[in-house]
């Protein structure tokens, strides 16, 4: 493809070199660069992309994308000079990928808690009825029934329209993406075509990138307010910033509840450990989920079917088919007839959630023991309140550890005690080795009882300085309870 062609819709500042120039392939990452590749160089939060065009030119690269024009120029080469290379990055991969977004109805799902689930659930649903479908999540990216690795909850803009790309090839009708707050912020969407947007909740999470709560919701606002007037936007009323989501979206406006009015209201019937049954707009379903929460997000999915055209009959009597997404809510039963839970909460709401989830069940059967920590090289100023809400719900508290990333375990686990106080702390336990503190726990647990395994969900890692040790908090279990 021509580089101009590449860079249609987008106005350069300054142009040097042929625009006709064929181009093969598009990276904002110069360690992927080849021959006859354009190199978009971004001013990242810990690397300035500039500083590596001369690296990218030695790899292959035929045409750069930047900010600041450099020095000296080297012959053979197009230089583009824009204002925002973030601004344009996802535009300049949309064009070079041939417009997927356009080819399929792409819906997006935005929030703290709840995004994975209702992609996940919708790509299963829409499976289920018979389309072919793509997935962008956190756990895994699919197209079709094919697993691609997925790095990120949402992948940088390259990989993104690569991925849809490949999704158009391979006959997909439908693509259910998460957009994270950093993709948003960092537009790693910019330049898609949304049929429909899902707002799920907004809790405290990634301070320590938005730096206030209020950044942090305009970033997931901005997803609905670049919605088209031909999208949907589902969104939340029940959460308190549902309405704001979506006050200056251009997208047709429908509301989810399960507490007042809204386009599509759902309660619960019945509730038991190995499901709900509720009614969902008048009409009664039973499915196998637990949990408040989860009716929320099945009625996020309902919502977003019945906007995509599917019929109300259809879609409930696939939804009860419907099993929990891998690493939410996962229940383990042991020999001895206690049930371990593994969860995905790594946010004081999603801790708060799980764990009423889990005592809407037990009604006072049975004892909790939770297993927790917090994330290094993540927002600090959730781990107090993380502790606060593990121990308001458990009956004993095991503080480890969850990916400390480049800190130190015990900094970690000491910022999360400074959220207790002394009648509080004798509740809980420190054990920095996250096997050796599940094997507490279950030792800890009779018959009857829950032992919640918090934070780690689908992963089968523990990041330590750099590297990824393997961990699987669900074979770490199903090891403890074969002895
Ligand atoms: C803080 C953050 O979000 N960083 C993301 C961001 O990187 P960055 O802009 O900071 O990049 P940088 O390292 O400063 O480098 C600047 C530029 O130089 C380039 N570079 C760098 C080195 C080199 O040798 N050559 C080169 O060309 C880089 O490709 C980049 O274009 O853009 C990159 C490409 O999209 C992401 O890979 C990277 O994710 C980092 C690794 C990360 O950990 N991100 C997490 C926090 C994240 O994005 N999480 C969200 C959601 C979490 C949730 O679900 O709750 C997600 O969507 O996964
Ligand atoms: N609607 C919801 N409201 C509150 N908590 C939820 C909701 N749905 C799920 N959770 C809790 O949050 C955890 C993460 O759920 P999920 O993976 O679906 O969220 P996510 O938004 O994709 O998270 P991430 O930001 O890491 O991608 C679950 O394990 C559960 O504990
Ligand atoms: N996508 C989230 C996941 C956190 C999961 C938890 N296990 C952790 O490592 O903090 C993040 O990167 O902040
Ligand atoms: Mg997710």
């Amino acid at each position: 493809m021509k580089l101009s062609e590449v860079l249609k819709n987008i106005k350069p500042l300054q142009v040097a070199g042929d625009m006709d120039v064929e181009i093969c392939g598009v990276n904002i990452d110069s360690r992927r660069i080849g021959n006859g590749h354009l190199f978009i160089s971004m001013k990242g939060t810990l690397a300035d992309g500039h500083k590596f065009i001369g690296k990218a030119i030695d790899q292959g690269a035929r045409a750069i994308l930047c900010e600041d024009m450099p020095e000296e120029l080297k012959a053979g080469v197009t230089y583009v000079q824009v204002p925002s290379t973030e601004d344009v990055a996802g535009r300049a991969a949309t064009n070079f990928y041939g417009n997927p977004s356009t080819k399929l109805t792409l819906v997006g799902v935005t929030g703290t808690n709840g995004k994975t689930t209702i992609a996940t659930l919708l790509y299963n649903m829409f499976r289920k009825m018979g389309h072919k479908c793509g997935l962008l999540s956190t756990v895994c990216n699919y197209i079709e029934d094919e697993a691609v690795p997925a790095d990120h909850t949402t992948p940088d803009p390259i990989e993104l329209n690569m991925l849809l790309a490949r999704m158009v090839e391979a006959g997909c009708e439908y693509a259910f993406m998460e957009c994270s707050s950093h993709a948003i912020a960092q537009k790693r969407i910019g330049g898609l075509t949304f049929a429909g947007g899902i707002f799920t909740n907004l809790t405290r999470d990634h301070l320590d990138y938005h730096k206030t709560f209020e950044n942090y919701r305009n970033a997931k606002k901005a997803f609905f307010d670049a919605l088209p007037k031909s999208a949907f936007a589902i969104t939340n009323a029940d959460d308190k910033n549902g309405m704001v989501m979506v006050q200056n979206t251009k997208a047709t406006i429908k509301t989810y509840s399960t507490r007042s009015m809204a386009d599509f209201k759902a309660r619960i019937i019945e509730c038991h450990f190995e499901g709900m049954y509720l009614d969902i707009d008048n009409h009664e379903v039973g499915v196998q989920f637990i949990g408040k929460f989860n009716v929320s997000n099945l009625l996020a999915v309902y919502a977003s079917a019945v906007m995509l055209g599917q019929q109300p009959e259809d879609i409930l009597l696939v939804m009860s088919t419907l099993h929990s997404v891998s690493g939410r809510l996962e229940p383990i039963r042991s020999p001895e007839g206690y049930t371990a839970i593994v969860d995905y909460a790594h946010t004081p709401d999603a801790l708060a959630n799980v764990l009423n989830a889990i005592h809407e069940v037990l009604d006072g059967k049975g004892k909790v023991v939770t297993v927790c920590g917090a994330g290094g090289n993540r927002d600090k100023g959730k781990r107090p309140l993380m502790a606060q809400e593990a121990v308001k719900q458990s009956d004993k508290v095991i503080i480890t550890s969850d990916n400390p990333r480049f800190e130190e375990p015990q900094a970690i686990i000491d910022d999360m005690l400074a959220g207790l106080n002394a009648q509080q702390m004798k509740k809980v336990l420190c054990i920095v080795d996250r096997r050796e503190a599940i094997r507490t726990a279950c030792m800890l647990a009779r018959k009857g009882d829950v032992v919640l395994i918090a934070g780690k969900g689908h992963e089968d890692y523990q990041e330590i300085k750099g590297v990824k040790h393997h961990f699987d908090d669900k074979e770490v279990v199903r090891d403890i309870f074969n002895g």
